[in-house]
Formats: C-alpha cells, structure tokens, sequence
C-alpha cells in the first residue's frame, strides 16, 4: 500500500473527528481497518501498518471500520459508523454479516448483454440504499450492446435521479466519470454478479492490474469467480477501493429503509390507499393498482418489489426470532451462572 502522509488519504474526517474527546486526543491514535482476518485486523494509522489481534470483548468490526487504539496499540474503541453494509449471512445461517463499513459509494455493476435484468438491479440497490453508501449505476460492455440507449433509459427510468453511466470498462477514457467518486479518501465498493467486469473497472481506474481478471465465456454470460479477499486498498493518486468477496448469494433482511428508497414511488402510492392495511391486490380505492391500470407503474417493478419486501419480512422475521432465542438464553446463562455464584458464596 502506498505511503499515509495525511490521515485523510485513509477517509478521516470531521464525522469521525468529532467522536474524540480531549482525552482521546491525548492518549489514543486513530487507523482504519484495512484487512480481516479470521483472528486478527490490519489497521492503516498515520504511523503505518498496525496489526490487531482479535479479542471476544471488542465489538465486531470489519474492513472499513475507524478505531482509536492507545499508544501501546491495544484497541481502545470503536467509532461510529456512517455508513455499514451487511447481509443476512450466505447458505443457511441467519446471522447479519457485517461486509463493509465507512463506504461513501457502492457502483452496482451490470454488463449491457445477458446479464442485464431490472429486477437484479432493484435488489442490489435496496441493499446499497440500506447502507447510507450512495449507490452509482455502471452498466458495463456498452462495446458489446446494440441498444445502449434504450437499455441506460429503463434504468434510469426506475429512478430519475439515479446516477447512471455505461462504459467500456476496458477503455480508460470511457469510465473517466466514475473517478468522480474516487476522489482522495473516499471509499467505495463495486459489486454486481461474477463476469460483469469489476476488476476490468478497478483495473482501469487504477491504470494498472490490481485485480485478476476472468475470461468468461460471452455466450452464456458466465463467470468464473476470480475476487476472493477482503481488503482496503489505496489506489493510485485517489480513494480507496474495499474489495469484497463475491455477493451472489444476496438475501435481504432487516432492509426495509432500503426498499422504501429503492421503491419510493410505490410506497408514496400505497400511503394513499383507502385502507391502511391495503395489500395491494384487489381492495377498493387501491392506488398501487390504479397506477397500474393506467400504465403509471409496471407489473415487472410491482411485482419484484412485492417479492423482495416478501423475502426481507422473511428473512427479518427468522432474524428476529433468532436474535429472541439468542437473548433468551443469555438471560439463562447469567441466571444459572448467578445461581451458582450465590451458592458458592453461601447465600
Ligand atoms: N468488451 C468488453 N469486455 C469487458 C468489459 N468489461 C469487462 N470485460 C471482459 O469481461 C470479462 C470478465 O470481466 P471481469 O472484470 O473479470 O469480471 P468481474 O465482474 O470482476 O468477475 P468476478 O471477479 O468473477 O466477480 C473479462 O474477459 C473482461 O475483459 C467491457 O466493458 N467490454
Ligand atoms: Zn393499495
């Protein structure tokens, strides 16, 4: 990683400034996760690379997290976040998994042939719109589509203002506009299906092979998964680039202030509806369904979006429930423990 001269090459700044006490200031030197480990961090501080061994009485923390440690190095605390990324935890588990934290942009990725799909984008961009991370549009392989306008319409469509570029990820002159967003500490993350050309963007961006590229077989727009590490990394002369491991198991849960942005126009709609517990299918004076009937919505977006607020309601309840179950027997942990506390002592 390229030498820190000054804190805000890392992403410091007044949010997290004004976190410090005095005493802070004296006593404890701030740097950002820049790598995870299964049982140790990476920290990036202005005195350079500092590694942090993992104990279970720090709180859980992720690439892209500030911290304050003392000035022997020990972790001190955590400080607030202004942005977090997290998904339900892939396979079978219900646990929220912390991705990624402290991002100012995710650019969701899709490739202008067979991978190009409406409703994916709505599900990546209710995950990036939970976050606080703003969300960029690039749609990739522009070189490969015939149609380039039409297709950038229909996304744009879903959000007028909804930051869209499509580019030819292997010319640098084309993806000049997304170095907007990756001016000097800034933070941001790409993600979007395997083949789509992530690490074609980086690679441009950065002007250099940062990241392996795969060669995909264009007829069925399949990918080989080549990103596998978690890490922040500095990129040449501008902001800082989180790479995260392959999101292609997306599940959402707990997203619901994300979906009311990704979907505002139809929550805005549904607020209106004569009964408040409207469903949306068939009552009288439904607005979703008159917008409907008179072209002002689309079947496509209605239903994806009554399919992920389905899924997230699922997934948030297990997440619930689970979290009822964990506390639960917490509670019983420290009542036995008490219980055998108190008959050691005699009581
Ligand atoms: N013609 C053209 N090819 C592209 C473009 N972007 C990427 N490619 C090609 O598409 C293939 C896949 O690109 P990658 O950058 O490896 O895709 P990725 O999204 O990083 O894939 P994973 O690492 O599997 O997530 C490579 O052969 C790239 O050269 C583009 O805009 N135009
Ligand atoms: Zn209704």
């Amino acid at each position: 990683m390229t030498k820190i001269t000054n804190l805000s090459q890392l992403g410091w700044r007044p949010f997290f400034q004004q976190q410090l006490s005095l005493t802070d200031y004296d006593e404890s030197v701030p740097a950002r996760v820049v790598e995870q480990h299964r049982n140790q961090l990476v920290l990036r501080g202005e005195s350079g690379e500092i590694v942090l061994a993992l104990h279970p009485s720090m709180p859980a923390l992720c690439v892209g997290d500030w911290v304050l440690l003392d000035k022997q190095h020990q972790f001190v605390r955590l400080l607030e976040r202004f942005s977090e990324f997290s998904r339900k935890a892939a396979g079978s588990g219900l646990e929220k998994q912390l991705i990624a934290t402290n991002l100012d942009a995710v650019f969701v990725v899709m490739s202008l042939n067979q991978d190009f799909k409406l409703s994916r984008l709505e599900r990546y961009l209710t995950l990036v719109n939970e976050t606080g991370a703003q969300a960029v549009i690039v749609l990739t392989k522009r070189d490969l589509c015939d149609d380039v306008d039409s297709l950038q319409a229909q996304v744009q469509a879903l959000d007028p203002l909804l930051q869209v570029i499509a580019v030819n990820g292997l010319d640098s002159e084309s993806i000049a506009p997304l170095r907007d967003w990756c001016k000097e500490g800034q933070t941001v993350a790409f993600m979007g299906s395997s083949g789509v050309g992530k690490s074609t963007l980086i690679n441009s961006l950065q002007g250099q092979q940062l990241l392996a590229t795969s060669g995909i077989r264009e007829d069925d727009s399949k990918g080989r998964h080549t990103t596998t590490t978690r890490s922040l990394h500095l990129m040449a002369g501008s902001g800082l680039l989180m790479d995260t491991p392959g999101m292609r198991e997306l599940q959402l849960a707990d997203v619901q202030t994300g979906l009311s942005t990704t979907f505002a126009e139809i929550e805005a709609l549904a607020k209106q509806c004569r009964f408040n517990n409207c469903s949306h299918q068939s009552e009288p004076g439904c607005c979703v369904q008159a917008a409907l009937a008179n072209g002002e919505l689309d079947q496509r977006r209605l239903s994806n979006y009554f399919k992920l607020a389905r899924e997230q309601a699922l997934n948030s309840a297990s997440l619930a429930q689970k979290r009822a179950k964990d506390k639960a027997l917490g509670k019983m942990y420290r009542t036995v423990q008490g219980e055998s506390q108190r008959r050691k002592k005699g009581y």
